[in-house]
């Protein structure tokens, strides 16, 4: 790339979570110009696009002989992301570009063969001038929340990685002209451990979240407690996808962002972050929910609004092809748990109406959340279960630290790591083998437990038919879409011990303050009656 041409002012702040952060180009979210030009800087960046449009070729089935770069092409189609440490963590750039690499290889290797590579877009390490990223670090400081602001973005290595925007849809041939709308959702773990190497039988019958949930309020990391419940997410069932939608909605905390256009109109930053305003977020899906006329106002119209945004993304959801591989997890863990989680409003709700548990999962197997699904479900044993096995290769480790890399704790994440990934016996023989594949198997699950899943719609003509995208409909118009996964980065070995700790401190806490007093708190918590008829009738 050429070093004098990149431009901080061409790129501006779009998010970041603990461990990276997010710009993309400035004019990502401005309607496209034809005119734009390509520059040659670009160069790098457009081949790394050509993979991702050849990849919306083969998805899409576009006419071969379609031209690269497509007319009024620009490099605005891109994020570039990069990594975070505390202040005092100096890493050298070689350690920076390899940790960038295993990201990449593992979202290629072992992700990619898991979800399906329609949803998974690995991106590629580049390599950018140090005076643009310290420029670039230096103009965007003031839009990240005081809460990130722990950790720096690193300067001195120059590497990041350059992304599609997936805040944009997956293949270029529709979306540049028209309005775009994005939901990035982060589900979180979809289901309730079986392993009876569980110690609190509460786990058993609470989920991870709704339990977390009260230390995180307890904490101040978050005001108030949200109705979502990860197994109604996960359900299948339309009512109980609802409900949760409507319940990140009403609490979006880290669980759900909307851009338009590329910008975020709603989300929340942290626990100072305003009260949701729904008129207001209204105000912005009007033009994708209702006709022009932009007459309709006032609650009826702002309930009406938001309850077409909660179907289409519950159909968006329930969508999938799986053209790929078969899913090599299909056989595998299976579901296990019980259906419903015993602190979800929903099921409360049900539970007081003498109405039955809900129907196990009824996830599609296409679908994007019925495989993210089955990847957290490769945490087989609970963190109770995996830990001692993660002693083990301790000891091992500690006794033989050269073989630290003939294990691939830190990677090449490749296809032999993937490979022993499929062993899913739970008969501990002893050995150090059967931990190493426990625990890189609880890694990946944890990824996909922290995994976010974006969303991207953009209204298409109502006779715009000729080509196989995917559509959805909603009442008064269509939306083309597309469904992609982020964060895919593998959780690392050296977080076991913390996920151990920190699990027993959520369960406790929730033992000490809420399941001792159960009726109490949660008839402070919501009043179910209310809630049930708002869930069923008016989502
Ligand atoms: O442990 P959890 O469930 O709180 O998840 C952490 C997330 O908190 P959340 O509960 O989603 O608000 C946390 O998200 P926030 O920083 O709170 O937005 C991170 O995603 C963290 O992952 P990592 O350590 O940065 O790789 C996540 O840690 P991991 O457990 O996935 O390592
Ligand atoms: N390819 C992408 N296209 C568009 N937006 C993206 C992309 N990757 C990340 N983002 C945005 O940047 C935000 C932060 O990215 P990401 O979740 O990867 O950060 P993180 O620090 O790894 O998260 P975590 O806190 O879970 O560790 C996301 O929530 C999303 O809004």
């Amino acid at each position: 790339m050429d070093e004098g041409k990149m431009d901080e002012n061409e790129w501006r702040y779009h998010g970041e979570g603990n461990k990276s952060l997010v710009v993309a180009h400035a004019q990502s979210e401005l309607s496209q110009d034809s005119s734009c030009p390509f520059d040659q800087e670009a160069a790098r960046l457009q081949q790394l696009i050509t993979s991702y449009l050849t990849f919306a070729e083969r998805s899409w089935s576009l006419n071969s002989t379609h031209e690269f770069p497509p007319l009024g092409f620009t490099w605005r189609c891109v994020v570039l992301r990069f990594l975070k440490f505390p202040p005092n963590r100096k890493k050298t750039s070689e350690e920076i570009f390899q940790h960038l690499q295993n990201i990449v290889d593992f979202g290629k290797n072992v992700m990619k063969e898991f979800l399906g590579e329609n949803y998974v877009h690995c991106g590629e390490v580049v390599q950018l001038p140090l005076d643009f990223v310290k420029q670039l670090c230096l103009k965007i400081q003031c839009e990240r929340p005081e809460s990130r602001c722990d950790k720096d973005l690193d300067t001195l290595s120059g590497y990041a990685l350059c992304l599609p925007n997936l805040a944009r849809l997956q293949t270029y041939q529709f979306a540049e002209r028209r309005p775009i709308l994005c939901v990035e959702i982060k589900p979180k773990c979809g289901f309730i451990p079986s392993s009876s190497d569980v110690t609190h039988e509460l786990k058993h019958r609470v989920c991870r979240y709704c339990m977390h949930q009260h230390l995180k309020v307890a904490t101040g990391k978050w005001k108030q407690i949200s109705k979502y419940c990860p197994l109604d997410l996960y359900s299948g069932n339309k009512q109980r996808m609802y409900f949760a939608l409507k319940s990140l909605l009403q609490e979006a905390q880290n669980n759900l962002k909307i851009f338009k256009n590329g910008e975020l109109i709603y989300g929340c930053k942290d626990a100072r972050s305003p009260m949701a305003d729904w008129s207001e977020l209204a105000h912005h899906l009007k033009p994708f929910f209702f006709p022009s006329n932009g007459l309709a106002s006032g609650p009826h119209c702002t309930r009406a609004v938001i309850r077409e945004l909660v179907r289409v993304i519950t159909r968006v959801l329930l969508s999938g092809s799986d053209k790929g591989r078969a899913g090599a997890l299909r056989s595998g863990p299976g579901l296990r748990g019980p259906p419903v989680c015993e602190a979800s409003p929903f099921s409360r709700s049900l539970r007081c109406q003498g109405k039955n548990t809900p129907e196990r999962s009824g996830l599609p197997k296409g679908c994007l959340l019925y495989k993210t699904l089955q990847v957290q479900m490769l945490d087989l044993l609970d963190i109770e279960g995996l830990y001692p096995l993660y002693r083990r290769v301790e000891r091992y480790l500690e006794e033989f630290p050269e073989e630290r890399k003939t294990l691939q704790i830190d990677g090449p994440y490749d296809e032999a790591f993937y490979q022993r990934l499929l062993d899913l016996s739970t008969e501990d023989d002893g050995t150090v083998a059967f931990a190493l594949t426990k625990v890189q198997q609880y890694r990946v699950a944890m990824t996909a437990k922290d995994c976010s899943i974006m969303i991207a719609l953009s209204p298409c003509l109502q006779d715009a038919s000729s080509d196989q995208r995917p559509v959805v409909p909603s009442s008064r118009s269509r939306f083309a879409f597309s469904v992609s996964v982020l964060d895919l980065d593998l959780k690392p070995y050296e977080s076991i011990p913390h996920q151990y700790k920190l699990d027993s401190k959520i369960v406790n806490y929730y033992l000490k303050t809420v399941h001792a007093k159960d009726a109490t708190v949660m008839s402070t918590r919501f009043k179910e009656s209310e809630d049930c008829t708002l869930v069923l009738h008016k989502v």
